[in-house]
């Protein structure tokens, strides 16, 4: 049975498009002010500080950094401390009003039925946990944050690791088969199967032949009770 649901988001509740072609530039045209400006002040210089140890460059400069930092943007590479800049960055974005975070029409009824149903909702992404908050937080349906009962983001280890889906189970109480993870990455689906989860994929797009998970359309094909183990 389960008892637990933990969803993904970019192409999974939301449109790449909105995280690639309104997110993503956003923050980026932003990223060199914003650092420069507060390397000095919390939480920049931290973030700043774990980066360096990331890439094992102790000495390196703000500006090397900044360098380093587009560089990740180019191959989208899921560095925390990027991923921990481009959340602060957005906050900016959502309180102004300059976008909203796009949720798939499908997904707020089915949220919603689900937590009534007692099942308890879980969000884990590579964005940080405070850039999933506000994404959620000033969605296109308004505040569904307290639909959710925990948000988990690289901090518990990779999408792609399988131990990080072992942290997470660890992490919110059940067993591993008791939860079910909605991704539309056929290789994040993978490691959580063999962690033990139950898994659906979400295809908003283009086919994936070489998935062997369950797939569907949209969050209203999905049926918790009969996934196929
Ligand atoms: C919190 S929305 C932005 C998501 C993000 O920054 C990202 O890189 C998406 O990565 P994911 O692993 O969730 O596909
Ligand atoms: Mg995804």
């Amino acid at each position: 049975m389960i008892r637990a649901i933990v969803t993904d988001i970019e192409g999974t509740t939301s449109d790449i498009r909105f995280v690639h072609n309104v997110l993503f530039p956003y923050a980026r045209e932003r990223l060199a002010a914003f650092v420069t400006a507060e390397q000095y002040n919390e939480p920049v210089s931290t973030i700043l500080a774990n980066l360096r140890e990331e890439i094992a460059q102790p000495e390196t400069s703000t500006a090397e950094l900044i360098e380093v930092l587009f560089a990740f943007m180019d191959e989208d590479r899921k560095s925390t401390a990027l991923k921990a800049l481009q959340g602060i960055i957005w906050r900016d974005g959502y309180v102004n009003g300059d976008f909203k975070g796009h949720l798939y029409p499908d997904v707020l009824p089915q949220l919603e039925k689900w937590k009534a149903q007692g099942i308890d909702l879980y969000v884990y992404s590579s964005g940080s946990v405070a850039a999933q908050k506000l994404l959620f937080g000033y969605s296109d349906e308004g505040d569904i944050t307290p639909l959710f009962s925990g948000y988990f983001d690289t901090l518990v280890g990779a999408k792609r690791d399988v131990q990080s889906y072992r942290n997470i189970a660890a992490q919110i109480g059940l067993p591993p088969a008791a939860i079910l993870f909605l991704s539309d990455i056929h290789q994040e689906l993978d490691a959580a199967e063999a962690a033990g989860f139950r898994t659906t994929q979400l295809i908003r797009g283009d086919d994936d032949a070489a998935s062997h998970h369950y797939q569907v359309p949209s969050f209203s094909n999905i049926q918790p009770e009969q996934i196929p183990s």
